[in-house]
């Protein structure tokens, strides 16, 4: 999976020492297009070379004005000077560069719950809770699979429909079910290849429900629109794991229950079950397994 990282592109403006050069080709990151001469690249050949770079390594010698920095276009990530000084840069129309620039229409949009239909994978508390939250936004539909239809899910009109039916019918599929043998690694490429292309994935559940792998496929050759995850597996994911680089793909660091009221009632029922284990009457909530 790692090999599919995509490969950025560096400009580096002249023949440096190879101590650096090593660094970045064996990087396996970026692809380094070099001007190979002792010379400063001549200022035809920087605006050329620098052209999609999503990273730029310069010298004191390279003005790098608003001219070299539209030259580069929208890709551009990093500027690395090998100097200490920084008076060569333009550093007003760098900054100008990063982060927030206008208002634009398309910017971050992202797809609304109003007249959709929603898929819960496991409609049990957790799953009711959701599903009771997500209704007020103008939800259509509302189907849920599982083990069984559940009597309740008739407070959120939530039908309940075989797996099958509710991947291919959803624009957004929630998985909230518990991690067990039987859905562990439940969201695969079978399941992912069932999905609407303009379906958004949620997993709030557990990292190992999903198929990482699978889920990176269908995230990359548009087999579904984008994914939330705030499970993986592992947690922490690796800084350099494939899905943190994907734009399509929002990871969140086990935060699902984070409030201090959640954390709070969760405290308050973790210790009242082991007082009432501790003097041997019924716990609150008792795990019968
Ligand atoms: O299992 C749980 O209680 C949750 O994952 C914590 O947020």
């Amino acid at each position: 999976m790692h090999t599919a990282h995509k490969i950025m592109k560096v400009f580096v403006t002249r023949r440096i020492p190879q101590e650096g050069m090593k660094i970045l080709s064996q990087s396996g990151v970026c692809k380094v297009s070099l001007w190979d001469s002792d010379e400063p690249v001549p200022r035809e050949e920087l605006l050329k070379g620098v052209a999609g770079a999503h990273g730029l390594l310069c010298l004191l010698s390279d003005k790098i004005d608003t001219e070299v920095l539209h030259a580069a276009g929208p890709n551009l990530k990093v500027i690395s000077t090998l100097s200490v000084g920084f008076d060569h840069m333009a550093m007003d129309e760098i900054k100008k560069r990063g982060g927030w620039s206008t208002w634009k229409p398309l910017w971050l949009c992202g797809y609304g719950l109003l007249g959709s239909t929603v898929g819960v994978i496991g409609l049990g508390r957790i799953g009711m809770a959701i599903a009771r939250r997500l209704k007020p936004f103008g939800v259509k539909r509302l189907l849920y699979s599982g083990r069984t239809a559940k009597s309740y899910a008739s407070d959120v009109e939530g039908e309940y429909v075989p797996l099958d039916t509710l991947l291919s019918e959803c624009d957004f599929v929630v998985v909230s079910c518990a991690l067990t043998p039987e859905t562990q690694g439940l969201c695969n490429k079978a399941f992912f290849s069932k999905m609407k292309n303009n379906a958004v994935f949620i997993n709030t559940s557990r990292g190992a429900v999903v198929n990482q792998e699978d889920l990176y496929q269908a995230l990359t050759t548009g087999q579904i629109a984008c994914a939330g995850l705030d499970v993986t597996t592992p947690e922490p994911l690796p800084t350099d794991h494939p899905l943190l680089t994907l734009k399509n793909c929002v990871v969140l660091p086990h935060i699902g229950s984070a409030t201090y009221s959640t954390r709070g009632i969760m405290a308050e029922l973790s210790a009242n079950n082991l007082l009432a284990g501790l003097q041997g009457t019924d716990m609150p909530s008792e795990l019968k397994f």
